[in-house]
């Protein structure tokens, strides 16, 4: 029998617990490097809902790169235009939602979310983040020389508001799909369903 992969996604249980998030979104939230964007978009296809990046939204809605927001309006203005975008996605729900690493942060996003989805806390260790985010460079805050340092600082006072999330899921060097099998498992026993288990193959 072939390993279930995510080629055989969506998984059993996944209508059941889309009916029980009732119009809710399941949001992802952490650290840059988490794992959001890429995990989110096959979680997305696993539960068989739209899958959309606040990130890319900011960027399509602001018709520039997050870079370029920074550099022309600051960080001020991205994290307003990021509060209107993320308010926006979780009206138009359900979907899955990966959020900028520092979107959490905000109170109002935190009670938007917690009105309009289940929060899912991808959470790393500072090693892990550095290595990933080394790969891309899309992250104006950690472009000053000290990604490492600014990671750490970051950390120390985000982790304490990831920790409120509804669930918390490791993000280790493992297979995508095991992350996204755990985060399956953990919203399925939030929400009470129990034929959460991956779909046989065949
Ligand atoms: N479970 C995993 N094992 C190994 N690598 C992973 C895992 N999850 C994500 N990665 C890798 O880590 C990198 C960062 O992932 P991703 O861009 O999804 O993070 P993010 O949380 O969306 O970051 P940001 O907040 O900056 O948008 C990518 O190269 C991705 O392939
Ligand atoms: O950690 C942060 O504050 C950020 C993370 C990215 O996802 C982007 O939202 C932006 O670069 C800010
Ligand atoms: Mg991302």
């Amino acid at each position: 029998m072939t390993p279930p992969t995510h080629e055989t996604l969506p998984r059993e249980g996944a209508a059941e617990i889309v009916e029980r998030l009732g119009g809710r979104s399941v949001v992802l939230v952490g650290m840059p490097g988490a794992g959001k964007t890429t995990v989110g978009r096959r979680l997305g296809q696993v539960l068989g809902l739209p899958f959309v990046d606040a990130d890319h939204e900011i960027e399509r809605a602001a018709a520039m790169t997050i870079p370029e927001i920074f550099a022309l309006h600051g960080e001020a203005a991205f994290r307003d235009g990021e509060k209107r975008v993320i308010a926006r996605l979780l009206a138009e729900g359900p979907r899955v939602i990966a959020t900028g690493g520092g979107a959490f942060m905000a109170p109002e996003t935190r009670d938007a979310i917690a009105r309009n989805g289940l929060s899912v806390w991808l959470k790393a260790e500072v090693e892990t983040l550095l290595s990933r985010v080394k790969r891309r460079s899309n992250r104006p805050l950690l472009a000053n020389g000290d990604p490492e340092g600014t990671l750490r600082a970051l950390l120390a006072v985000r982790e304490p508001v990831f920790a409120q999330a509804d669930i918390t899921v490791r993000s280790l060097d493992i297979p995508h799909d095991v992350v996204v099998n755990a985060i399956v498992d953990a919203v399925g026993a939030r929400l009470g369903v129990d034929a959460a288990r991956p779909a046989a193959a065949g």
